[in-house]
């Protein structure tokens, strides 16, 4: 695997000094520059003194205090270390970087700087569990039907890139979806899978009963934020769909099985415009009170920035634990990994995403793909967190469905993978 092709996660880059990390994921104006080998040579000395009592004199700095279970405090560490083993060598060695780089940031200092970071890594979390939908969100979307063989092999694929959780299907109306007409089949054909769950959407009892029947370990609920999309994305109103929903928990609940909650429209609905973060939030609690062990709050139609993405959520952490919410973004202007990103700040730590970035809403026109998986797993491989997921098994895994469908990857991750040269993975 070339450089270029491999994301910039922290582990991958044994020769960068720490502040040379920090440039390479943090976006911030304030960019100082360091002398490769002046840090390295401090680095070596924080390795040596890494257990030394001659650090108390340094409680001065806030941060060290803080808990060492965030992003980072290896980091953080090292640094402490250095500057307390020998202040004098970083002290010379940052005024160095702003020196030469004062044209471009004359202001900053080592602490800003290390402001700065602490700001942006807090509250992100360590671990970030991938819930992958494209078979089920991002199938259910494409005109021609997709043939069962293939779906499974897509499954099966995906199960076998690190993936904790495959949507599989839906046990839906074969009238109102008919892509996904074949659920009983795809699901008796992965019946010995292993690897991931599979849980499936069920709108009703009927299609609940059906799912078991078909060995469905896993079912997922759908509600809306949005009555009109409620109406149109499953025929009844937000009252009437909790209702049904509450008959599926119950007969869920009796056979021990896990139930996750979904929230439509949580931004913004096709036919009434833009959603209160309350009614998200009511809803939201409605299927975490019923029992759902985690609610999926959907931008259904990819209209969210982190402007409204961000009192969305704070409404729906007043009244769901955040360690229970999950995200789901199309990328329908661009904004889902941003919103993304926003999220694990706000201390979510499950996110929904589609192979390829397949997707979109049968019933929620123009909504684009879902975010892909990729893409996502690219950005928090960067930022150092961890999910288990295999980049290039998952890349086989779309890339087998884009040839299937004809079609060019959604991710742009794939897309720039795809052009690299020889000569370009040297940079
Ligand atoms: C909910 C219904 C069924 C109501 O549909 P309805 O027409 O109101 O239901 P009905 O009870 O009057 O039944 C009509 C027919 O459907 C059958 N039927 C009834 N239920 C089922 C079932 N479970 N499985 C199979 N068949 C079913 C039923 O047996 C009957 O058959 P008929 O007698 O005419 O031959 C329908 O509206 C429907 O299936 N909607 C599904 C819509 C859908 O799947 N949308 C996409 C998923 S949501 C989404 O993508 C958003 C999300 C989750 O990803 C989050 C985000 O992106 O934001």
């Amino acid at each position: 695997m070339s450089s270029l092709e491999e994301p910039l996660s922290l582990e991958n880059f044994p020769s960068l000094s720490v502040v040379g990390r920090l440039q390479r994921v943090t976006s911030d104006a304030c960019r100082p520059r360091v002398d490769e080998a002046e840090l390295d040579n401090c680095m070596a000395e924080c390795r040596q003194c890494s257990s030394s009592n001659s650090c108390q004199d340094f409680d001065m700095y806030a941060w060290r205090r803080q808990k060492r279970d965030m992003l980072f405090s290896d980091t953080i560490n090292l640094r402490r270390t250095c500057f307390c083993r020998d202040r004098g060598v970083m002290d010379n060695a940052c005024h160095s970087w702003y020196s030469q780089d004062r044209g471009y940031c004359s202001s900053c200092n080592h602490m800003e700087i290390r402001d700065i970071a602490h700001k942006f890594f807090r509250g992100l979390p360590r671990f970030v569990k991938i819930v992958e939908v494209g078979p089920r969100d991002g199938l259910q979307n494409e005109k021609s039907t997709v043939p069962t063989m293939v779906k499974v092999e897509l499954i099966q694929r995906l199960a076998v890139t690190g993936l904790s959780v495959v949507e599989a299907t839906s046990f839906v109306s074969p009238k109102w979806v008919p892509q996904l007409a074949d659920a009983k089949d795809v699901m008796k054909a992965i019946r010995n899978t292993q690897g991931a769950r599979f849980p499936v959407l069920t709108p009703n009892l009927k299609g609940f009963n059906a799912a078991v029947a078909a060995g469905a370990k896993e079912v997922a609920i759908f509600a809306s934020a949005s009555e009109a999309f409620s109406m149109s994305n499953i025929n009844c109103s937000i009252k009437d769909s909790l209702a049904r929903y509450q008959e599926v928990v119950f007969a869920a609940k009796k056979l021990g099985m896990p139930i996750r909650g979904y929230v439509s429209c949580v931004v913004g609905c096709p036919v009434e415009g833009a959603v209160p973060p309350s009614k998200v939030a009511f809803v939201a609690k409605e299927l975490y009170d019923m029992g759902c062990y985690e609610i999926s709050l959907g931008d259904t139609i990819g209209v969210g920035t982190p402007g409204t993405v961000i009192p969305m959520l704070e409404a729906v952490m007043s009244v769901v634990p955040r360690e229970k919410i999950a995200v789901h973004f199309h990328d329908t202007y661009g904004q889902s990994l941003a919103n993304i990103l926003i999220s694990l700040q706000m201390g979510i730590s499950a996110v929904d995403s589609s192979v390829a970035g397949l997707g979109g809403c049968p019933y929620a026109k123009g909504a684009s793909g879902n975010v892909a998986t990729e893409d996502v797993l690219y950005m928090l491989n960067g930022l150092g967190i961890k999910t288990n997921v295999d980049l290039n098994k998952l890349m086989a895994a779309g890339d087998f469905i884009c040839k299937h469908l004809g079609r060019q990857s959604g991710s742009k991750t794939v897309i720039a993978l795809s052009k690299i040269t020889p000569d370009a993975s040297k940079i």
